[in-house]
């Protein structure tokens, strides 16, 4: 799923800023290029990656200058401020209460994943406690009243619709009514699947909509859906007025970033997202921890460890200071070993140099498939054996980053003057010399897990 790499790929361009020696006008470009690229890649409409652009420039600018100080860390916090505005309104949508009848009425495009959304929204609350009900006012679809049928007798939801009736505003009118007078807490209709061009069944969506004066209205979304997202989703809110939107279908390939653009056009929250066909598959969405998640899975990849690889090379016999960190400690370099240690090192980066982008830029291990491993292998003449070390020691590092995102860099440079031998310490000029050393050095993943935005919020 796309989101995953997107903050790998906003992550990368960050780090790549945090590793510049000063911040100036064209390293912030570089970075926010870097960043529009990986939205615009991702389906992201392109006049929002403009607008997100220039109030990045404008917030980075203002405060900066203000602040007269750290324009590194205005600038991640700044996109990180952008990304969730994006994804999150600011106004939180209607959420049903247990005992209070509410009816919701579900709205989207035709194989969007509305009807069995429908239902995974109904079985997630029964199971908080809430008596729903599902009203079937799809009639333009044959067999849509049969599939909500079967779908609400497996998770033993009361439902209402018809086969002879023709006139979706009357069976919605009758369905909700019913399941008021059975004290049903949240009635919940589904529409037609509509396209945005059939003005007919858009004038319908907007009947059942005046009729059943539903206290929610959810625009239902493939993540699939690519460009096309803003303008179809600003269609919808045209003419009902959607307060919040369901995305279906992350658990595919799909680019995702069309989540961003309906949020946009229909300025509500996504509350929901499906991920998968069965029934429970169905995650509440909140936006923050999973950007933040996303952006901090995003902070150790391949393509990072092969960075501070080249890093560890670069300083030569300095390398040692390496085996005191965490994760580059006796097994990958033991003392007394470092020039095996080294060569080590190279012939990992060779096989990291067969790799695809994608593969690089990924956090998903899934991505290295048996045949991709023997293509790695065949590509750097290695064998296949090397392949898999290199991606365990990659797994190993990964974790030991993972577990180290709560630290701060000065405590961890406490660390290491105590761990450190003293005639090392003295080489690298005391406390002062360790701290520029490992901003030095480990600033990409440092910066990007300290600094920024998984660190110290
Ligand atoms: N993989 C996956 N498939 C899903 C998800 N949600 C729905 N689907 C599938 O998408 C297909 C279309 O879903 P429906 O619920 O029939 O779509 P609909 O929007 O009601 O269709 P219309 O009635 O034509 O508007 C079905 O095969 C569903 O099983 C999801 O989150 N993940």
């Amino acid at each position: 799923m796309v989101l995953a790499q997107l903050g790998g790929s906003i992550s990368r361009a960050l780090a790549q800023m945090s590793n510049a020696t000063v911040i100036d006008e064209k390293v912030l470009n570089d970075c926010l290029n870097e960043i529009s690229r990986a939205l615009l890649q991702s389906d992201v409409q392109f006049k929002m990656v403009r607008d997100m652009q220039t109030n990045i420039k404008r917030i980075v600018n203002l405060e900066a200058l203000a602040a007269g100080t750290n324009k590194r860390r205005i600038m991640q916090q700044a996109v990180f401020t952008e990304l969730c505005n994006m994804l999150d309104p600011g106004k939180p949508s209607f959420t049903p209460k247990k005992g209070k009848p509410s009816v919701v009425m579900f709205v989207g495009l035709q194989g969007s994943g509305k009807t069995t959304t429908c239902t995974k929204y109904a079985y997630y609350h029964q199971r908080k406690g809430f008596k729903p009900a599902l009203v079937c006012a799809d009639t333009f679809r044959a067999g849509a009243f049969d599939q909500l049928k079967q779908n609400a007798t497996k998770a033993k939801i009361p439902f209402y619709g018809s086969y002879m009736e023709s006139d979706p505003v009357k069976i919605a009118v009758e369905g909700v009514e019913r399941f008021k007078k059975e004290n049903c807490d949240l009635i919940i209709v589904d529409t037609s699947g509509r396209h945005k061009q059939e003005a007919a069944l858009f004038e319908e969506m907007r009947q059942v909509s005046e009729a059943t004066k539903p206290d929610l209205v959810i625009f239902v979304m493939d993540s699939s859906i690519g460009q096309a997202a803003f303008d179809q989703a600003q269609a919808f809110k045209q003419s009902v007025s959607v307060g919040a939107v369901i995305i279906t279908k992350m658990d595919g390939h799909a680019k995702g970033g069309g989540a961003l653009s309906a949020v946009a056009a229909t300025k509500s929250p996504v509350i929901f997202i499906g991920t998968g066909e069965h029934i429970d598959e169905f995650e509440v969405f909140d936006v923050k921890p999973f950007l933040l998640q996303k952006l901090s899975e995003g902070s150790f990849t391949l393509r990072l460890m092969y960075e501070q690889f080249q890093n560890i090379l670069k300083m030569g016999p300095i390398g040692q200071v390496f085996s005191m960190l965490p994760g580059f400690s006796s097994e990958l370099m033991p003392k007394g070993h470092e020039k095996e240690s080294q060569a080590k090192i190279k012939r990992y980066m060779t096989m990291m140099d067969s790799m695809t982008d994608a593969e690089l830029d990924s956090t998903n291990p899934k991505l290295m498939t048996e045949s991709r491993i023997i293509r790695i292998a065949r590509g750097s003449g290695r064998p296949v054996r090397d392949v898999m070390d290199m991606l365990e020691e990659y797994k190993r590092l990964a974790k030991i980053w993972g577990k180290m995102k709560g630290l701060k860099i000065p405590k961890n440079v406490q660390h290491m003057s105590k761990v450190l031998p003293p005639q090392m310490l003295k080489q690298i000029g005391g406390m002062g010399g360790l701290q520029s050393l490992m901003k030095q050095m480990g600033s990409k993943e440092m910066s990007g897990m300290f600094g920024g935005m998984g660190g110290d919020r």
